[in-house]
């Protein structure tokens, strides 16, 4: 079950949501920083590395994921692979919670949306071109990364719940009609949109300084500020309120 958001649904709400989503800014931040720590490292994604039938990189994620799902990681709803197709099965009894999501949230996974913006588009954004021969250590800090922004993306989940159990009056026909644009209307508050992207950048400015016991540093971030409030503006925000469309679109069946 959710690990912050309380596993019972009556004490779902949206301000422990928000927070938990707040939290899960500081790791995408720091992931993120760990990531810059290595520059593009283009070997680790070539289609074919050494014996492996693909890239290094997914030789890595299918691994880790099939060692994570033996130990129970996709037992949590907001945990989804990335290689969903012959994950082995859970070896560790389920919990005892009872559901707080309507079962539908099972079937809604965008990883590969997750994947293609973030090899495609932001990598480049925030690691340097070059190459140091580091590509394992790339690969699973990709996968760090991926993770943390996968998991902050599909606890649409839980948003898009605790609206509907706030305000099922105003859901319930935009359901009934399949109305995509209207549930995306309902479900979007423009004002905590600007503050989320004004807050990660200054957590980007902040973790990402140059520490220094005498002054304050050469002034220089480890990743741009502006890099990070344009990844949740372009991709985590419009995503996570994806996740929460596809999530109300099967909430009453
Ligand atoms: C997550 C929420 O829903 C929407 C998506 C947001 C996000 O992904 O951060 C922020 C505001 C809303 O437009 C929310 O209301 O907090």
């Amino acid at each position: 079950m959710a690990a912050e958001a309380n596993s019972n649904s009556d004490n779902l709400t949206l301000d422990k949501v928000r927070e938990a989503l707040i939290r899960q800014e500081d790791t995408i931040v720091f992931r993120l920083i760990q990531r810059a720590n290595f520059p593009v490292n283009s070997p680790t994604y070539d289609e074919k590395f050494a014996s492996f039938s693909g890239s290094l990189l997914q030789f890595v994620v299918k691994e880790t994921e099939a060692l994570q799902s033996k130990v129970g990681r996709y037992e949590n709803p907001e945990e989804q692979p990335f290689f969903p197709e012959n994950l082995p099965p859970s070896l560790v009894p389920p919990q005892a919670n009872p559901p707080v999501l309507h079962p539908a949230a099972a079937s809604i996974n965008i990883n590969e949306k997750i994947w293609d913006f973030y090899f495609n588009q932001l990598l480049p954004l925030f690691a340097v071109p070059g190459d140091d021969g580091n590509y394992a250590s790339t690969a699973s800090s990709d996968l760090d990364c991926l993770q943390a922004i996968s998991r902050r993306i599909h606890y649409g989940y839980y948003v898009a719940e605790v609206k509907f159990k706030d305000a099922p009056q105003d859901y319930e026909p935009a359901i009934r009609a399949q109305d995509r644009e209207g549930l995306m209307k309902l479900l979007t508050f423009e004002a905590v949109e600007e503050v989320v992207k004004k807050r990660v950048g200054k957590k980007a400015a902040v973790f990402g300084q140059d520490v220094r016991l005498v002054d304050n540093g050469n002034g220089k971030y480890k990743v741009d500020p502006s890099v990070v409030s344009r990844l949740y503006g372009e991709w985590i925000m419009p995503l996570t309120k994806l996740v929460q469309v596809e999530y109300l679109l099967r909430r009453l069946d």
